[in-house]
């Protein structure tokens, strides 16, 4: 059995971990800490590996902690920029044997989608990414959008792509979106969505359209609990969860 302890556990992704914990087989939910809880609790439980959920504010100081006591950590919580992930590898370095990993999305489908869409990214000359959540997410860009554009972006200076076409000279602020990696990014945010993402390709004649739904918090259980499963056997930092997905 996989000790676990859920930090933001009252929250909307952290207490349907707490379920997921709670009802696999190999794995026993020891704490959960919510906004003010001391994260002692997380030593006193005997917890082997932390998942958080929380927010982009508080999440370095609980990975700092969680390093410091030899914590594995499985990380859903967003804001994670090449600055923090350079910081997450110095403290890690400081303690061989604790892995901790970034997950910007837990979906399958979501991985896949931006897995296919570094794949198509060198064949086309357009791409823009609209991401669609529900309105009391915190943060713009999401996470998964973030990353979508790192990888496209990488992806196409591999390919030595040719620069993406856009005659805009005027715009009113923000009308062409998020500009990441050099990938422009919308972002929608409405009741009754959960989270969505489209990554639109174009060229002389076609366009293709990659597209993931989350319909339910659900969908994030699989990949939260692969990533329980796996992190105690990767030292270091992870970043993605295609790394302990067998993708060949
Ligand atoms: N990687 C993935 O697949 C997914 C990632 N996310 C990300 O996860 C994060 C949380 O999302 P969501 O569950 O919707 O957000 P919620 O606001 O519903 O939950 C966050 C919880 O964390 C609590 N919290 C705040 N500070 C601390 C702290 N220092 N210690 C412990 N708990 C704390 C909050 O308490 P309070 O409300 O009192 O502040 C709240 O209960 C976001 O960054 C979101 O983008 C979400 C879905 C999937
Ligand atoms: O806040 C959310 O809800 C989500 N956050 C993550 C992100 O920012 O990409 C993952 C998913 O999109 C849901």
């Amino acid at each position: 059995m996989i000790k676990v302890g859920v930090l933001g556990a009252k929250g909307k992704m952290g207490a349907q971990t707490c379920l997921a914990v709670e009802e696999a087989a190999d794995t026993e939910l020891v704490a959960r800490l919510d906004q003010g809880d001391e994260l002692d609790e997380l030593t006193r439980a005997g917890a082997e590996v932390v998942v958080d959920f929380t927010r982009p504010e508080v999440v370095m100081d609980n990975l700092a902690w969680c390093i410091q006591h030899g914590i594995h950590a499985v990380v859903g919580t967003t804001g994670f920029d090449d600055e923090r992930l350079a910081t997450l590898r110095t403290r890690l370095d400081a303690q061989p044997g604790t892995g901790i990993l970034i997950a910007p999305n837990f979906s399958i489908g979501a991985v896949l989608m931006m897995q296919f869409a570094a794949q198509a990214a060198r064949y086309y000359e357009s791409v823009e990414i609209i991401e669609l959540h529900h309105p009391d997410k915190v943060d713009a860009p999401s996470g998964t959008a973030r990353r979508t554009a790192e990888l496209v972006a990488a992806a196409r200076r591999e390919a030595d792509a040719r620069p993406i076409p856009d005659a805009t000279t005027t715009a009113l602020e923000g009308a062409r979106g998020a500009d990441v990696d050099g990938i422009r990014v919308h972002g929608v945010r409405l009741r009754g969505l959960v989270a969505h993402q489209e990554v639109l390709f174009g060229d002389e004649g076609e366009t293709l359209t990659i597209r993931h739904d989350s319909m339910n918090r659900t969908s994030f259980m699989a990949g939260v609990l692969l990533g329980v499963r796996s992190i105690g056997t990767a030292p270091g930092l992870t970043v993605g969860l295609e790394h302990f997905m067998d993708l060949s």
